[in-house]
């Protein structure tokens, strides 16, 4: 059985600092990543304290390696400042910005997961499109784009901030296997983000670009909802291979849909599908199937506009609960319709070539 997040950090607690806190309980542990039994974290220190920091470094390795399932282990101390900022993310004037799409080292395909309109589980579609994609054999990054309302670190049950070795490159934190990277990991907890145009711009392009995201199939991008500056700015700016739009079946919701179509394809970026999300309701009781959004709407609407459907995500109670509860549904219940559903439109797009 491989080492959890928990174990590690059971490990680490039981590993004392110089000033008598526990490494676990200190703060300084970031970016922790388990992959298999593969364990890695840094260290962020005070560069005073690099030489007493050493021997908890080692003491922390050799207690990780200890754990059963745990085959590597790589502790990295970072030293910069104590008040070294965190990464750079502040807004930077427009002017600073590269022109022109841009590849990121090592990320093979870019895809975007957009919506018309808010609430209609753009996120929640994204999180289990990764964890499937994960679970497929896919490497997998998220970035949750969504600056009005950053919802991955939650879905992920991913907290803490991503070191920076440098003050530049961003590490990214890791959750159920898929590399993540959030607006909300820079922000305090439950500070809204108030940046607009060109902030939101220039923010966006940093974590693009300053993360380190390695060597990844797919980056998935987790947009606000709506047709404003980012969306634009990230077809613009980074070779997009295309975008999954997220609708439910409800009329309205189709309409902003269809303006989100409209707007990639003036941008270029081809549409590879649509899920309907909330599509029927099976009560958990009795069986009996409701279509409280209307049904088949996405499904028409993909025919006229020439695009596949890539799955229809019913409305489940257990959609909601394991976001809430940090794993996606997905993992959490495997074999349920809804996470079915999601792993379809995975399949859908490894067949189709897109990832
Ligand atoms: N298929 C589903 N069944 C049940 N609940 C769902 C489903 N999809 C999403 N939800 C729930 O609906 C709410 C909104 O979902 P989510 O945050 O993913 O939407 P969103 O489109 O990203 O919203 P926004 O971009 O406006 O923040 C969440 O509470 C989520 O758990």
């Amino acid at each position: 059985m491989a080492a959890t997040r928990e174990d590690v950090m059971a490990a680490l607690a039981r590993i004392t600092l110089p000033n008598g806190t526990d490494l676990a309980a200190s703060g300084l542990v970031r970016a922790l990543g388990v992959d298999g039994g593969a364990v890695r974290f840094v260290l962020e220190i005070d560069p005073k304290t690099a030489e007493a920091m050493k021997p908890v470094r080692d003491a922390a390795e050799a207690a990780v390696a200890q754990l059963p399932g745990v085959t590597s282990v790589s502790a990295v101390m970072t030293a910069h400042e104590a008040k070294a900022p965190p990464p750079d993310l502040k807004p930077r004037k427009a002017a600073a910005h590269q022109a022109g799409p841009q590849a990121l080292p090592g990320v093979a395909t870019i895809i975007a997961v957009a919506s018309g309109k808010g609430g209609v589980g753009k996120s929640t579609v994204s999180a289990n499109l990764a964890a499937a994609l994960t679970q497929q054999g896919k490497r997998v990054g998220l970035l949750d784009a969504d600056v009005y309302g950053p919802s991955q670190p939650q879905m992920f049950g991913v907290r803490g901030r991503p070191a920076s070795p440098d003050g530049k490159r961003i590490l990214p934190l890791k959750g159920h296997g898929v590399t993540l990277m959030s607006i909300g990991f820079m922000l305090p907890e439950g500070e809204a983000v108030i940046w607009r145009g060109p902030m939101l711009i220039s923010a966006l392009q940093q974590m693009l670009l300053q993360v380190e995201w390695g060597e990844l199939d797919v980056l998935l991008v987790d947009l606000p909802p709506g047709t404003g500056d980012v969306p634009m700015t990230l077809a613009q700016k980074s070779e997009l291979k295309g975008a999954v739009i997220v609708s439910t079946p409800q009329d309205i919701a189709l309409d902003d849909a269809r303006k989100g179509v409209t707007m990639f394809n003036k941008l270029n970026v081809p549409v590879l599908g649509v899920i309907e999300n909330m599509s029927t309701h099976v009560c958990s009781n009795c069986g009996h199937e409701e279509h409280i959004f209307g049904h088949g709407g996405a499904v028409r609407e993909a025919a006229a506009m020439g695009v596949p459907v890539l799955a229809e995500v019913p409305l489940a109670m257990g959609v909601r609960t394991a976001g809430d509860a940090g794993e996606p549904v997905v993992l959490s219940a495997p074999d349920s319709a809804e996470a079915q559903a999601f792993n379809r439109a995975a399949k859908a797009l490894i067949d189709a070539g897109h990832v």
